[in-house]
């Protein structure tokens, strides 16, 4: 595959995660729904998953009880037309995990590989999608799209005692920054490693399960290698209302 987004060769799908509540945002709406440049992260989401041209079907999970994330998936694939890739939509769960475990499910039969992407990474390049799909391509049966960490990163417990007058937490430990990296969406994986990777999660305990922040740490539980292509620093995911003002002045600058 080159940049230009020929379809690879194994049929793939991209799963589109939007069924989260935005709390940290703080909108009071799905995240998903928030405007960002007048049109909501999940359109922005949708258009670049849509134009980077990889996928024969596009899965997107919605909040349960949703109907207006639903009617735009819908009229995005009228705007589509027939030969673009299928738009299906699934209910959501109460975590990322279970979202993408129901967007799994309404894989069509005969994919290969999957892309999962976050709707709160409105601005991705294509080129992080092609960088993920050729590495799928090339026999990767797990790929992060992750860039160097600029920070240094501690970690820290409460303190306890005369220690917690003087402050909340203590550091514990400062790990190697040269070895750390800041992972991104979409990423891929063989469809069938991925599925089985959830039905083990689907067996953990509730301290396990609230720990697993992206499909990846899933997979290496099952010992499979989990591949690292260049991410995008525009692929930033929206978090918080900071992140939302950066996404605007760069839609912005772009024109
Ligand atoms: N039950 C959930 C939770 C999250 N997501 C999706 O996973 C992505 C990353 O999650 P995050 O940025 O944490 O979104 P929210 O869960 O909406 O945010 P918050 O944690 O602030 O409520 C988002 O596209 C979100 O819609 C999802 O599909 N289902
Ligand atoms: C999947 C993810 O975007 C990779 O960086 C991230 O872990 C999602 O975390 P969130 O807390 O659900 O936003």
């Amino acid at each position: 595959m080159t940049e230009a987004s020929p379809q690879p060769a194994s049929p793939t799908a991209v799963v589109i995660v939007a069924a989260g509540s935005g709390m940290r945002l703080g909108y009071g709406i799905p995240k998903a729904l928030v405007p960002l440049a007048g049109a909501p992260l999940l359109l922005h989401a949708l258009r670049g998953a849509a134009g980077a041209g990889i996928a024969r079907q596009i899965c997107v999970a919605v909040p349960e009880d949703d109907t207006e994330l639903t009617e735009l998936c819908r009229t995005f694939a009228e705007e589509l037309g027939e030969l673009a890739p299928e738009i299906t939509v699934v209910p959501g769960g109460e975590t990322r995990s279970d979202s993408v475990r129901a967007a799994l499910a309404a894989l069509a039969p005969g994919t290969v590989h999957v892309l999962v992407h976050d709707a709160a990474r409105p601005l991705t390049p294509s080129e992080v999608f092609h960088r993920v799909a050729e590495a799928l391509e090339r026999g990767a049966g797990a790929v992060v799209p992750a860039i160097p960490v600029v920070d240094t990163i501690k970690s820290t417990a409460p303190t306890e005692g005369e220690a917690a007058a003087v402050a909340a937490e203590v550091v514990t430990g400062t790990a190697v920054r040269e070895q750390l990296r800041a992972v991104q969406t979409p990423q891929g994986f063989d469809v069938a490693a991925l599925r089985s990777a959830h039905e083990l999660a689907a067996t953990w305990g509730p301290e396990q399960v609230a720990a697993i922040t992206d499909d990846a740490m899933l997979i290496e539980s099952i010992g499979t290698p989990v591949y690292v292509v260049p991410g995008d620093l525009q692929a930033f995911k929206v978090t918080t209302p900071m992140d939302l003002h950066v996404a605007e002045t760069l839609v912005a600058a772009q024109g």
